[in-house]
């Protein structure tokens, strides 16, 4: 089984008049801006055989289509009205978008992704269509060392290189968040900034600004390796999302040290 993975851009305003630019080159994203309207992508991944002939599964061209076909329509209605699209129900849309886009790929799509910040993307996948994956990314900045107190400074320089300085050193660390949210009975999930806040709260403020080894207990005993605070994070959120509505549940976190490096928990069972 093969996953292709193709990601359309496009801009919208609730006046449908760029219809007719051209439709190649679509790189940038097509429609194109006008003026303030907004920008969105969409990730639709397909899971099949390939052709032996044509070495295609799918044309992404098909891909493209569907979406400018399916999608785009969709969400022009749904920010029609500017107070409606501020209250609409997130899950319900996800779920009308999925529905519409499948048959057109011929029921292939195993997820769906809407991009609608660089840092927040809403997944739906075919097998869990009761629930939308909420992805977000946040940012702290922290000192550390690397260090194991039963090695000599040998061992340690050896194994820690240039992280064993003793007066640290920094990075601004990413961290990226996905909980699975139950649709509700309105058509409603869990809201990002319900997710923000149990980030901000329970991850940003214990770690950002801080000397990991010296400021964080987690970080006492155990060296402040990516792998570790990955799975200090996940430790966090896990009491801070029972906040959230019934049902939220963490589904992966994954930590960036820096631009080429990243660590992802799924939990202890996974
Ligand atoms: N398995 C791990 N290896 C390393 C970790 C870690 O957490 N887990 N961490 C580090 C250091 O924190 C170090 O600061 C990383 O920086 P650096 O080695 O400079 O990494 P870069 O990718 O930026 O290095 P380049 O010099 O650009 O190659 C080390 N190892
Ligand atoms: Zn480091």
């Amino acid at each position: 089984m093969l996953e292709l993975s193709r990601t359309v851009r496009f801009c919208l305003s609730p006046d449908p008049g760029d219809d007719d630019s051209p439709r190649d080159n679509t790189f940038a994203s097509w429609p194109a801006m006008r003026g303030l309207g907004r920008y969105y992508e969409v990730q639709v991944v397909c899971r099949g055989l390939a052709d032996p002939q044509t070495g295609y599964f799918i044309n992404i061209k098909e891909i493209d289509t569907a979406v400018r076909d399916h999608v785009l329509p969709r969400m022009r209605r749904a920010i029609a009205d500017e107070q409606a699209a501020m209250n609409v129900a997130m899950g319900s849309l996800m779920r009308d978008l999925f529905t519409a886009l499948a048959p057109a790929l011929n029921h292939t799509v195993h997820h769906f992704a809407l991009q609608l910040t660089p840092t927040l993307a809403l997944v739906i996948e075919n097998q869990a269509m009761d629930t939308i994956l909420i992805k977000q990314q946040y940012e702290f900045s922290a000192a550390h060392r690397l260090h194991v107190p039963e090695f000599d400074d040998e061992q340690n320089r050896q194994t820690f290189g240039k992280c064993n300085n003793p007066a640290g050193h920094g990075h601004n660390y990413r961290v990226e968040v996905v909980v699975g949210a139950p649709i509700d009975a309105h058509g409603q999930t869990v809201s990002p900034a319900a997710l923000d806040a149990v980030v901000d709260q329970h991850v940003i403020e214990r770690l950002d600004h801080k000397h990991l080894n010296v400021d964080v207990p987690e970080f006492a005993e155990q060296n402040p390796s990516v792998e570790n605070i990955v799975r200090v994070v996940w430790d966090y959120l896990t009491p801070g999302l029972a906040e959230l509505p019934d049902g939220a549940k963490l589904d992966e976190v994954s930590v960036w040290e820096t631009g080429k490096t990243v660590c992802t928990y799924r939990g202890p069972e996974r």
